[in-house]
């Protein structure tokens, strides 16, 4: 049974380092796919043709890729798929604008990951490493609504019970940390093979 490790947090909290730091350490026993949303390139096309603005359409779209993602999840060979955000980002993004009914409503046909890892830091740390990287999306647009995101994202964990790390940490603490939090939800067998 395949298990599904969704990393999520506010762009610049280190979850593209962290998934692959993750993947390549968990290869080393397990069968692993590390992947990531958006998913398809007609997504991104999309996004830049229609813009950035209604989080309506941004909400249907990144459920729309979700689908087709998923489905090519469900096709991988692999023990651990580990994908660089899930559909907490579409509730926690979307949802400053958007009912988080509806948005929990659209994204509950696809399966929920076994577990959860949310990469929490505080705004200038998310800015002062965006500006390294300002390649980023709509860089603009997301820093006006960024602290509100990681709000939403803080209350999200408690209420579905996914797991917090300060992302601040050096990321061979993230990565030993995670490791304990993965491994540990595995059951005896596949927990015995050692990393
Ligand atoms: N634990 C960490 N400590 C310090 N810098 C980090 C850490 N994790 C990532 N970074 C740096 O922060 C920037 C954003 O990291 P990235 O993984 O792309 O974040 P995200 O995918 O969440 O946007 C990159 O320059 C990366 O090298
Ligand atoms: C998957 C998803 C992403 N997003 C946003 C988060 C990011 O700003 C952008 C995806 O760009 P991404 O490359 O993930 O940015 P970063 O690596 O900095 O996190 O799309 C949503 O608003 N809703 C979603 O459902």
């Amino acid at each position: 049974m395949v298990k599904l490790i969704a990393i999520e947090g506010i762009d610049g909290s280190g979850k593209t380092t962290l998934a692959r730091a993750l993947h390549e350490k968990l290869s080393r026993k397990y069968k692993v796919v590390l992947t990531s949303e958006p998913f398809t390139q007609d997504i991104l096309n999309l996004l830049e043709k229609y813009g950035w603005k209604d989080q309506v359409l941004l909400a249907l779209l990144f459920s729309a890729d979700r689908e087709i993602h998923v489905r090519w999840m469900m096709e991988q060979d692999a023990e651990i798929i580990i994908t660089d955000r899930y559909y907490y980002s579409t509730i926690a993004y979307q949802g400053v604008r958007v009912q988080e009914e509806w948005l929990i409503s659209l994204n509950s046909v696809f399966p929920r990951p076994n577990l959860t890892i949310l990469l929490d830091v505080p705004l200038d740390v998310a800015w002062e490493r965006l500006s390294r990287k300002r390649d980023s999306m709509n860089f603009e647009e997301k820093l006006r609504s960024l602290g509100e995101v990681r709000e939403r994202y803080l209350r999200l964990a408690k209420k579905e019970g996914f797991h917090v790390l300060d992302g601040t940490r050096p990321l061979e603490e993230l990565v030993t940390a995670s490791l304990d939090l993965i491994l540990g939800s595995f059951s005896t067998s596949l927990r015995n093979l050692s990393i």
